[in-house]
């Protein structure tokens, strides 16, 4: 009897000795799985981290946005936003014209003008003249006044290259729908800015524009340079632009931005939105590059000069 319990003990003690090995095994491995755990998560953290700081490196090269004017998801409807700067003297270089020479400047935004299946129809317009040639670089642009056509790394004239073969490509509806859709431009202009509105001319250039992230081939495809619109085209002293696309999903980069010493202040293109803005220097301003997808817009352009003012275009 006494002969088992000692049998017994020793059993005893050696299971729980086994159990002891066990558990302190158990203990170790454990922890050295949680050891694991703490480096990995220490790992994600570090190149979360570094993932981070990379893009906000290259989104802040490229885009050193200060504020955003109106964004692409914003619907300005009916009236305009209207942001007022100082006018600069640059008029004062100019002959004045009472009545539409700026005597308020600024830059405004509406959406309630033009809409999205108005821009939509006007794109398919763009995108149908545009198959006709294009640039070899990123920007290509048609102008109907003038028939300015981009074509490889020069233009041509639609009117004299593709003659009563047009007729397959152009409706007279869509013709009468940009002159409608330009008188309305002009009438918000002339509204907003309170100009008499039969002061204020069609001016040239005034053209159709699509940008893609294609290489530059010539300087025409650099869209992306900081101007001013009087300087650049001397006629104008209302700009208006007419988005035919979004910011976003159909195109990235190419947001707008006014280039104001106190730093610079972005609209986002959205379909059927219209920004328009006095063209002195106190509206310097650039077109981001565009990074993917393209980009469909419009240029029309004011002046104040009657002799500079050019007719609506019609299909031959
Ligand atoms: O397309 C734009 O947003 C601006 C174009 C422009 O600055 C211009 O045509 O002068
Ligand atoms: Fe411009």
């Amino acid at each position: 009897m006494a002969q088992l319990r000692t049998r017994n003990t020793k059993g005893k003690n050696a299971t729980e000795m086994a159990k002891k090995i066990k558990r302190g095994n158990a203990l170790r491995q454990g922890s050295a799985w949680r050891g694991h755990r703490v480096l990995i998560a220490s790992l994600l953290v570090a190149v979360s981290v570094c993932g981070v700081a990379v893009w906000l490196y290259v989104t802040s090269l490229e885009s050193d946005i200060t504020e955003t004017l109106v964004s692409q998801r914003e619907l300005v409807s009916p009236l305009p936003r209207l942001y007022t700067v100082q006018c600069s003297e640059d008029y004062e270089n100019y002959q004045r014209y009472p009545g539409c020479t700026p005597q308020s400047c600024g830059r405004a935004v509406t959406d309630g003008v033009v809409t999205r299946e108005e821009a939509e129809s006007l794109r398919r317009l763009a995108e149908r003249g545009l198959a006709l040639a294009g640039s070899e670089g990123g920007a290509s642009i048609l102008d109907l006044h003038s028939g300015a056509l981009s074509m490889g790394k020069q233009f041509v004239n639609i009117y004299r290259y593709f003659g009563e073969q047009l007729q397959d490509v152009f409706t007279q509806e869509d013709f009468q729908l940009y002159r409608d859709v330009r008188g309305r431009i002009q009438a918000v202009i002339a509204e907003t800015f309170d100009l008499d509105p039969n002061l204020i001319y069609l001016t040239k250039p005034t053209f159709f524009s699509r940008i893609n992230g294609t290489i530059a081939k010539t300087q025409h495809d650099e869209y992306w340079h900081p101007h001013i619109d009087k300087v650049t085209y001397g006629s104008f002293d209302y700009t208006s632009l007419l988005y035919l696309s979004d910011y976003g999903s159909d195109f990235s980069g190419g947001r707008f931005i006014f280039m104001d010493p106190t730093g610079n202040r972005t609209v986002e293109p959205r379909t059927g939105r219209v920004s328009f803005f006095s063209s002195g220097s106190e509206n310097l301003h650039r077109v981001e590059k565009v990074t993917w997808g393209t980009r469909y817009a419009i240029t029309v352009s004011f002046t104040c000069d009657p002799a500079h003012a050019i007719a609506d275009p019609a299909l031959p």
